[in-house]
């Protein structure tokens, strides 16, 4: 399964030389150790890890990928791995982990550098990581499926800035090519609704900082707002969301293929609010599950028959 080595497995880097003289490694936020858990004995064959930003959310894929892999629990249970905190909720079944992220960069994060620790304290090897989440987009129907090619940031540069010891630490947000022409060939076999492929916007807050005028404050002109979507659009962007950037440049840095499929719940050239029924949001935000719950099907059935 990797896509440099023919043969060769694909471990998980961590670059972080104190980490090896640690007697103990404590996931706080996900409450999980090094010592009171048998790491590689209970994750050490994921292959597959799924995040979004709501616990719910992460729960019902799994109950979802459990039916459509033919190993559901049959008392359907899915008890949450990390109850005992209430920051992440995880859940497991088989290769596949479901995870919660919560919401914006500081949240995903944190998450992220508990779960790569915990993904190389468990010896994984050759893991996909996909972000399944919700999006405003630009000029595109809503409830359409996109995959990111580029994290950009709010000047469209595909770069994830991170505060170290007060200097500025630029990373690349580019995502996995691969990956996603696999996801995108995955929107066209289901030919359930449209998937396409482009940069995603990550931003730092939902209201202002996505040009919305419905905040509780609002410094701009609606002519300024459709002026710079329409510039963000030119740039290529599909969608807006929250967490592509440090997503993209985490799993970058610990080599961990990775992918960000979101779907648009409105196109914001037409609004900021979600008028749209519950049963109609919810039905958009099940699209991102449908396409990855394909696209981890295939990959199994793949290799299988190797
Ligand atoms: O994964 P989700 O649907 O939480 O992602 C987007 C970005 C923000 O976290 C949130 C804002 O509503 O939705
Ligand atoms: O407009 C939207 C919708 C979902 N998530 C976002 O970050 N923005």
């Amino acid at each position: 399964m990797d896509s440099v080595g023919e043969q060769c497995e694909r471990s998980i880097c961590v670059n972080n030389p104190y980490l090896k003289s640690m007697k103990e490694d404590i996931l706080y936020h996900l409450n999980l150790d090094t010592v009171n858990h048998d790491l590689p004995e209970q994750f050490g064959d994921v292959k597959f890890v799924c995040v979004g930003g709501s616990p719910l959310r992460m729960k019902s894929f799994i109950e979802y990928i459990a039916k459509e892999l033919g190993i559901a629990d049959p008392k359907g249970e899915y008890p949450n791995i990390c109850e005992g905190t209430d920051r992440y909720a995880m859940y497991k079944i088989g290769p596949v982990l479901s995870v919660s992220h919560g919401m914006g960069v500081p949240s995903m994060s944190i998450m992220l550098h508990e779960l790569i620790k915990l993904l190389y304290h468990a010896r994984c090897t050759d893991v996909t990581i996909i972000r399944i989440g919700t999006s405003g987009g630009i000029g595109l129907q809503p409830g359409t499926v996109v995959v990111t090619r580029q994290s950009v940031d709010t000047r469209f540069r595909a770069q994830f800035k991170q505060m170290v010891l007060g200097k500025t630490v630029v990373r690349r947000t580019e995502l996995d090519v691969e990956l996603a022409e696999e996801l995108l060939q995955c929107g066209k076999e289901l030919g359930e609704f449209k998937t396409v492929i482009g940069k995603t916007m990550c931003t730092l807050d939902f209201y202002e900082g996505q040009a919305r005028m419905d905040g509780a404050f609002c410094s701009f002109t609606e002519e300024e707002k459709q002026k710079y979507l329409s510039e963000a659009h030119a740039a290529g962007v599909c969608n807006i969301e929250m967490e592509s950037s440090v997503f993209a440049a985490m799993c970058k840095l610990s080599n961990i293929r990775a992918a960000v499929v979101c779907v648009t719940l409105l196109d914001r050239k037409k609004g900021d609010q979600m008028t749209s029924s519950h049963e109609v949001l919810h039905n958009y935000q099940q699209r991102p599950q449908t396409l990855v719950v394909h696209h981890i099907k295939k990959k199994l059935n793949a290799f299988k028959s190797t």
